[in-house]
């Protein structure tokens, strides 16, 4: 069976490259692409792609699923957006791959509520990258031996949201293993608003945003006389495709909701 595909966000870094991966793999057939930006009817007359590409772009997300039929949908747009956008492709009855981050934690009850109600899989990955993955479960493990930890996210300088979908996911993960308490002095205080970083269960989580950077996040655990030091790098967003082409593959056997790649690896 070949699998339908539609994606909200094709001009973006990440919907390009899902683009190119969903045209090159012969399992799947991009059936439609969702652009809010009315540039052209056909992804073939996009800059960014060839003639080879003749994809039907749509710019209402509610006439793209009225009009075509597909198995999956993936967004790779903005929160606020894709939020609105998951919602519409549940309520036709279409499987989601959620790969856009920053959504509130009642945005994600939501979803999971829509999906599970309606018994319509829906995963979202705050990270597609295996390494990544891994990096997350290890600083999860690694937390029930070292209570201490901070986490620094180090992303491009376009990226909109802080902190990083997967340093907040880092976060709740190793607060399942983590003894809650507050880390730093007693008496610590700030005179530069922020210095310490933003406050998840008291840990501390860092962002930096400069151009050159891609992807990347260290978790460092410190305890007595030593410091362990997790560390994940995508170096180019490929590293990511790996993970979506699978979980577009993965989501057409799930009737539930999945937060995270590690529960469906
Ligand atoms: N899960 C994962 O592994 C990864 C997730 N991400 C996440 O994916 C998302 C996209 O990242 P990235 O491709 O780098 O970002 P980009 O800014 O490159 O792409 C976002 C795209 O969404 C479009 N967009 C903006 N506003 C809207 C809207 N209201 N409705 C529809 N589309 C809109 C933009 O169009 P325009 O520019 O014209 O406004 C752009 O084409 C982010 O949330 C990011 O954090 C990124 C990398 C990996
Ligand atoms: O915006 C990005 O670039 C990325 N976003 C995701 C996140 O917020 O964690 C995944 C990856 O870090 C790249």
């Amino acid at each position: 069976m070949v699998i339908r595909v539609a994606i909200a966000g094709p001009r973006g870094k990440m919907g390009q490259n899902a683009v190119h991966t969903v045209m090159r793999d012969d399992k799947m057939e991009l059936v439609a692409v969702f652009d809010y930006k009315n540039i052209a009817p056909n992804l073939a007359q996009y800059q960014e792609f060839d003639a080879t590409y003749s994809v039907p772009v749509f710019s209402s997300i509610q006439t793209l699923f009225e009009t075509v039929q597909a198995d999956v949908f993936v967004d790779l747009t903005v929160p606020e957006a894709g939020f609105i956008h998951t919602k519409a492709a549940l309520f036709a009855g279409v499987r989601s791959v959620v790969g856009t981050t920053g959504f509130t934690e009642s945005q994600l009850q939501e979803l999971r509520y829509l999906s599970e109600s309606a018994g319509i899989g829906c995963i979202i990955a705050p990270n597609f990258s295996i390494g990544a993955v891994l990096m997350m479960k290890f600083a999860q493990m690694a937390a029930s031996y070292f209570p201490d930890t901070e986490i620094i996210e180090m992303h491009h300088d376009g990226k909109l949201d802080a902190p990083s979908g997967t340093a907040l996911k880092t976060a709740q993960m190793i607060k399942e293993n983590r003894m809650a308490h507050r880390q730093g002095a007693e008496a610590e205080r700030e005179t530069l608003e922020g210095a310490r970083g933003g406050d998840f269960d008291g840990m501390r989580i860092h962002s930096v945003r400069l151009p050159g950077l891609v992807a990347h996040q260290q978790v460092l655990f410190g305890g007595t006389g030593e410091l362990l030091t997790i560390r994940h790098d995508s170096f180019d967003r490929n590293s990511f495709m790996t993970g979506l082409t699978l979980s577009i593959e993965k989501v057409l056997e799930l009737n539930q909701f999945v937060y995270g790649l590690e529960n469906i690896l």
